[in-house]
């Protein structure tokens, strides 16, 4: 099982694309000592390693059974012997298993902003594990990761792609592989951000195409799909019915947040 240094290092990699990790730890040691590392969420100094402070963290809402297989939205506690959702059996998802690790709210915003807008990378290790925890039945049966990709322009604006960091954490504790470049992102879409669930899907509508050695590595293989946050599910939809026309065997979902009202979308 990789250690969290390890996960760190390839993450700094990942990044770069050259080994500067080893600089930047001891840069990083050198002005922890200095300033204080914040809470992502409410901003007070952190007393220890963790990248969240502990009153931020019980104020986390991890999604937990019994919960819709096919959606992975909890179903309230009365509802323990059904498996599927109305909401999933009305409308099919392109994927067959989706699974979040928690409800997309205030504090998971933080978190997720602070990851991809505030480069805040070392929080990936803590979130990929909660994945992994939420994704276990799912990667347990998958070959493979596939991040869901940024359009090169915004890869490039931001350096990195949340969701290929996210999933690099998850292969290197279950052992598997990621398959960074299988799908790519062939529109540059808006940012999501304000739409409504048809703009949403609209929005990506044919954005999404495997690369050639993408469609080849995919082919026969049971694939986990990799993002930040499911809103609508637009994006996933996308980028499963790609995996599906190219051959994959199965294609599930993991996320770290999912929006619950998306009603509100
Ligand atoms: O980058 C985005 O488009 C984005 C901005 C934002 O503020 N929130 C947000 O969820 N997104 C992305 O929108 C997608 C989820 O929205 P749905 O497609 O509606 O499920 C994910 O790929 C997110 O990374």
């Amino acid at each position: 099982m990789a250690t969290h240094a390890s996960v760190t290092n390839r993450i700094g990699t990942a990044r770069c694309g050259v080994t500067r990790s080893g600089l930047r730890s001891a840069l990083r040691f050198a002005l922890d000592a200095v300033l204080p590392p914040l809470c992502p969420v409410c901003g007070e100094p952190l007393t220890d390693a963790d990248a969240l402070c502990a009153a931020c963290w019980s104020r986390l809402s991890f999604i937990a059974r019994p919960y819709c297989d096919r959606l992975g939205t909890p179903f309230p506690h009365d509802a323990e012997a059904t498996r599927v959702s109305a909401a999933a059996i009305a409308h099919p998802p392109a994927w067959d298993r989706a699974r979040a690790a928690v409800r997309y709210d205030d504090v998971s915003r933080a978190l997720v902003h602070a990851l991809k807008y505030a480069d805040r990378l070392e929080l990936a290790p803590m979130m990929g594990r909660w994945m992994s925890e939420a994704g276990r039945d799912l990667l347990a049966d998958a070959d493979a990761l596939v991040p869901v990709p940024l359009h090169w322009r915004r890869l490039w604006a931001r350096r990195f792609n949340q969701a290929a960091l996210l999933a690099t954490v998850m292969a290197d504790l279950r052992g598997m592989p990621v398959l960074v470049d299988a799908l790519k992102r062939v529109r540059a879409t808006p940012q999501q951000v304000g739409m409504t669930r048809a703009e949403r899907a609209g929005n990506v509508q044919s954005a999404f195409r495997l690369t050639e050695h993408g469609a080849a590595a995919v082919r026969g293989r049971r694939v986990v799909l990799v993002d930040d946050v499911m809103t609508t599910g637009a994006t996933a939809e996308a980028c499963a019915r790609a995996l599906s026309r190219a051959g994959a065997a199965r294609v599930d979902v993991i996320v770290f947040a999912c929006v619950l009202d998306a009603t509100k979308v």
